[in-house]
């Protein structure tokens, strides 16, 4: 029999709050994250899906509650750690993937400089392999390796989203925040990334937590889904079930797409 008294989630998040004012962010929010998990967050808009992923990413500060993170099987508050600590994590373990590519980029930089930024970031110091690794990633993400010296700026949009892609996974983070990685695209180009990150997802048995409006996004990629509403969350369960059989009243205008989300 499997001893299920060693498993231990990768994130444990407790009651985490945040209010703008009077104005509710997220409120009281409590989930698992299992390792090799993908955890979407559903809801329309303004329904705190970016404020909590911003306060589980240690990108905006909770009014309250715990974001706990295994760090060698210890749960650690990462809402309470030394910001140069959060920082490290931030650089090493986890992975910011932005909808706009742009804010998750450096515009200026090659774009074999954007991937093997992050690969130094981590340690990585002999040239050849630096750029090795990135042409390798490049060609992951489907950008030929003679776009390799080429500056975002002279991306497209899809592109631009898997060099950010790239830039973010090289270093096998061990969890990845997502805010709406294909929104604001073109519908074939979203599909198409659709396809790549779901690639990437399986082969490298990602951890990642999803933010998005798109419930093609969570069906296709989260093995488990929490819906909010007005900052709170409504609805959780797996992806399948939930969006097959909802619960919640909410979630049943959700899916039969009565709310524009
Ligand atoms: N900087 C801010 N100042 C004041 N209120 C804010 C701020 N950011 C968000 N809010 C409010 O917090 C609530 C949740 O917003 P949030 O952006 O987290 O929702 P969302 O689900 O991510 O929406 P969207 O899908 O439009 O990005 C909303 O009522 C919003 O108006």
């Amino acid at each position: 029999m499997k001893d299920l008294g060693v498993m231990q989630p990768l994130l444990r998040v407790e009651g985490l709050s945040r209010s703008y004012g009077s104005r509710i962010g997220c409120a009281d929010v409590s989930f698992d994250l299992w390792p090799g998990e993908v955890m979407g967050i559903v809801g329309e808009s303004g329904s705190g899906k970016t404020t909590l992923l911003n306060c589980l990413a240690g990108q905006l500060e909770p009014d309250g509650g715990a974001v706990l993170f295994d760090q060698g099987g210890v749960l650690v508050d990462t809402v309470t750690m030394p910001e140069p600590q959060r920082r490290r994590l931030g650089r090493t373990d986890w992975a910011f993937v932005h909808q706009h590519a742009h804010q998750g980029l450096r515009m200026n930089v090659s774009a074999g400089g954007n991937v093997g930024e992050r690969l130094m970031a981590v340690g990585a110091r002999h040239y050849g392999d630096i750029r090795d690794q990135a042409l390798d990633w490049l060609g992951r993400v489907e950008i030929a390796g003679d776009r390799i010296d080429d500056r975002p700026s002279a991306f497209s949009g899809g592109m631009r989203q898997r060099l950010q892609i790239a830039r973010n996974l090289v270093t096998g983070p061990r969890l990845v925040f997502m805010d709406e990685p294909t929104g604001g695209l073109d519908v074939s180009v979203q599909a198409r990334l659709l396809d790549l990150l779901r690639g990437l997802v399986r082969e490298m048995g990602l951890s990642a937590v999803i933010v998005t409006h798109d419930l093609a996004v969570v069906r296709l990629l989260a093995d488990r889904l929490m819906v909010m509403k007005d900052g709170h969350v409504v609805e959780t369960g797996l992806t399948d079930q939930v969006l097959d059989d909802p619960q919640h009243g909410y979630t049943q205008l959700l899916v039969s797409s009565v709310l524009q989300v």
